[in-house]
């Protein structure tokens, strides 16, 4: 008999370019009404779908996760795949974690965007067949069209993304909150106000950095 896990802990993955509010209410949704023990926000430092141009070194993007998680001690950053080669798969930073701490379950949080895109992540299947995967809503991607999903109309590539229904999926109902990093840093280089999207913390590092102007 396999030995009973310890915690139960959710893998937030981003770039967190910067973190912002968006990010720190899914997170902390999920640990107080997700039925999740802990959340650990992986901070990621090059993600295989984007372009690495407008990335704040690694060190500066924990460094602000951080100082917004000092008040929630249920969510803490990590580092994990700093020390792994880049681009970073997802799949391959599961091993990782699993084999360093296995007394723990591991599980996977992402809003319906990410769902829909799963299966152009390497070996999708494995992480889909190993791992509970806590779906969250997001603007403009609704649940229905997920749904027992197969005819490819939601998806232009095909009859390949990845259904709701699948077992190992937990839809989560979690506050939408419709911006992105893209959107803030786009903002402070224009010198608009984006105070109310970032916690203060943040807001005052990355302003006293000099970050995205
Ligand atoms: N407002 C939001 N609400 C909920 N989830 C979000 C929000 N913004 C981003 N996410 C999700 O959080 C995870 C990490 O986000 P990421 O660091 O890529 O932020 P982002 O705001 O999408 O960044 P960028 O605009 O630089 O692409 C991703 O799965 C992303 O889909
Ligand atoms: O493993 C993959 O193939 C893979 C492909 C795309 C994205 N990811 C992970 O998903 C995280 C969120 O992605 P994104 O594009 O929504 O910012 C990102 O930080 C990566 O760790 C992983």
């Amino acid at each position: 008999m396999s030995p009973k896990k310890n915690k139960k802990i959710g893998l937030y993955f981003g770039t967190f370019n910067p973190i912002h509010v968006g990010h720190l209410t899914i997170a902390n949704h999920m640990v107080e009404f997700g039925g999740l023990d802990e959340v650990w926000m992986v901070v990621t430092p090059h993600n295989p779908h984007k372009k690495k141009s407008t990335l704040l070194d690694n060190h500066h993007r924990i460094a602000m996760v951080d100082i917004a998680l000092e008040e929630y001690p249920k969510i803490k950053s990590s580092k994990v795949e700093f020390d792994l080669p880049q681009p970073n798969y997802t799949v391959n930073t599961l091993a990782v974690l699993d084999e360093k701490y296995p007394r723990q379950q591991f599980c996977l949080i992402m809003g319906e965007d990410n769902l829909k895109n799963l299966h152009k992540w390497k070996n999708y299947e494995v992480i889909l067949d190993r791992y509970e995967i806590f779906v969250y809503p997001r603007v403009n991607t609704p649940l229905a069209p997920l749904k027992g999903e197969t005819t490819g109309k939601s998806h232009p590539e095909g009859a390949k993304g990845v259904s709701a229904e699948h077992p190992t999926i937990r839809l989560v109902k979690a506050p939408i909150m419709e911006l992105s990093s893209t959107f803030i840093r786009k903002a402070i280089k224009e010198d608009k106000n984006i105070r109310p999207m970032l916690p203060q913390n943040v807001w005052e590092y990355l302003d006293e950095m000099n970050f995205y102007r």
